[in-house]
């Protein structure tokens, strides 16, 4: 029998191609939500610093998005000029949000997720070859204005950290190619695999090392630049103790989540560049 994903799949007929990527990305933030212990985060064992979420919710959230990713991808399929491509996948990336939000009764388990996959699975869609090219494609779409984008008169709570401690947020990390994505988390994940760490070990540790120098404006609005130095600052004495796999490292890791818990500090950007590195990591192994 057919889920209603796959009906509605059927009736658009999308490429095999777009709902391969809608289901990678899906797949990217499952196993993100599962993996445990996240210091802080939502997971297996809990909800972290949460009081509105928990993993089923976050399981939820994600199996709805499927559709969303694939749409974006199969309009990047259809060639459609760039500037048109980013005003459709605006589009796309707002009614995703509206349908996260109607699926999770209003609580924000995914924006910034959607942000980063919505970019990263068009990319993907156009790019064959290359990590490089898929990150340069990705911010090149993240650059050009979107025509549809409401002006809203309240500030997003990320603009409004952005702008008070002068740091970057969601916003410029995938304008400037996904830095810490590209340049920390992928490199750490396969290192780890590589040094024979398990394939939990070598997420978690990918996670740290994107935590040890993200400016995630969800622990900067929930707990402020003090928040953001203990993220930073715990995120890389568990690696340099040797990593979630080893046993001083795992100490640390017990000792950094509870700092984040007294500090009420989540970070969601981190989670939402995991889920994006095991989308890109996995998508690069299947095109080889
Ligand atoms: C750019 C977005 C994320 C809004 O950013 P803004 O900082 O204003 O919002 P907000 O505070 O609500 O959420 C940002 C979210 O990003 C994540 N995040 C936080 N810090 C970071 C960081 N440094 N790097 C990456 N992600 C981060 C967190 O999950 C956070 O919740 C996005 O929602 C948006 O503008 N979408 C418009 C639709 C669109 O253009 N889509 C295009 C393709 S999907
Ligand atoms: N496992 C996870 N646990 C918690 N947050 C996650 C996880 N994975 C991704 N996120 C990201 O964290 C963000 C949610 O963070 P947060 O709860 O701070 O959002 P908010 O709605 O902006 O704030 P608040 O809940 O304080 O009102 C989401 O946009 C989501 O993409």
């Amino acid at each position: 029998m057919q889920t209603a994903t796959q009906h509605v799949a059927a009736l658009e007929s999308l490429s095999p191609r777009a709902e391969y990527l809608g289901a990678l990305a899906c797949w990217a933030l499952e196993q993100e939500a599962r993996l445990s212990p996240k210091p802080a985060l939502v997971d297996s064992r809990g909800t972290g610093a949460h009081s509105d979420m928990n993993l089923s919710l976050m399981l939820a959230s994600a199996r709805s998005l499927r559709p969303w990713f694939a749409r974006m991808a199969e309009a990047a399929l259809a060639q459609t000029p760039v500037v048109e491509l980013r005003r459709r996948i605006g589009q796309l990336g707002r009614d995703a949000e509206a349908a996260m939000m109607a699926v999770t009764g209003g609580i924000n388990t995914h924006r910034g997720a959607i942000w980063a996959l919505g970019l990263l699975v068009t990319a993907a869609a156009n790019e064959a070859n290359g990590e490089a090219a898929l990150f340069d494609r990705a911010a090149q779409l993240a650059r050009l204005p979107d025509p549809d984008c409401p002006s809203s008169e309240t500030q997003s709570k990320g603009q409004r950290v952005c702008r008070k401690y002068r740091l970057p947020g969601a916003r410029e990390q995938a304008q400037q190619g996904f830095p810490h994505l590209h340049q920390r988390g992928l490199p750490t994940l396969r290192q780890s695999r590589a040094s024979g760490d398990s394939e939990s070990v070598a997420r978690l540790n990918a996670l740290l090392a994107i935590m040890s120098a993200l400016t995630d404006t969800c622990v900067l609005s929930r707990a402020g630049l003090a928040g953001l130095e203990a993220m930073q600052q715990g995120a890389r004495a568990v690696l340099e103790a040797g990593g979630c796999g080893s046993f001083a490292g795992r100490r640390a890791l017990a000792q950094f989540e509870q700092h984040l818990l007294s500090l009420n500090a989540s970070a969601g950007g981190a989670a939402d560049l995991l889920a994006a590195t095991l989308f890109v990591d996995r998508h690069l192994s299947d095109a080889n």
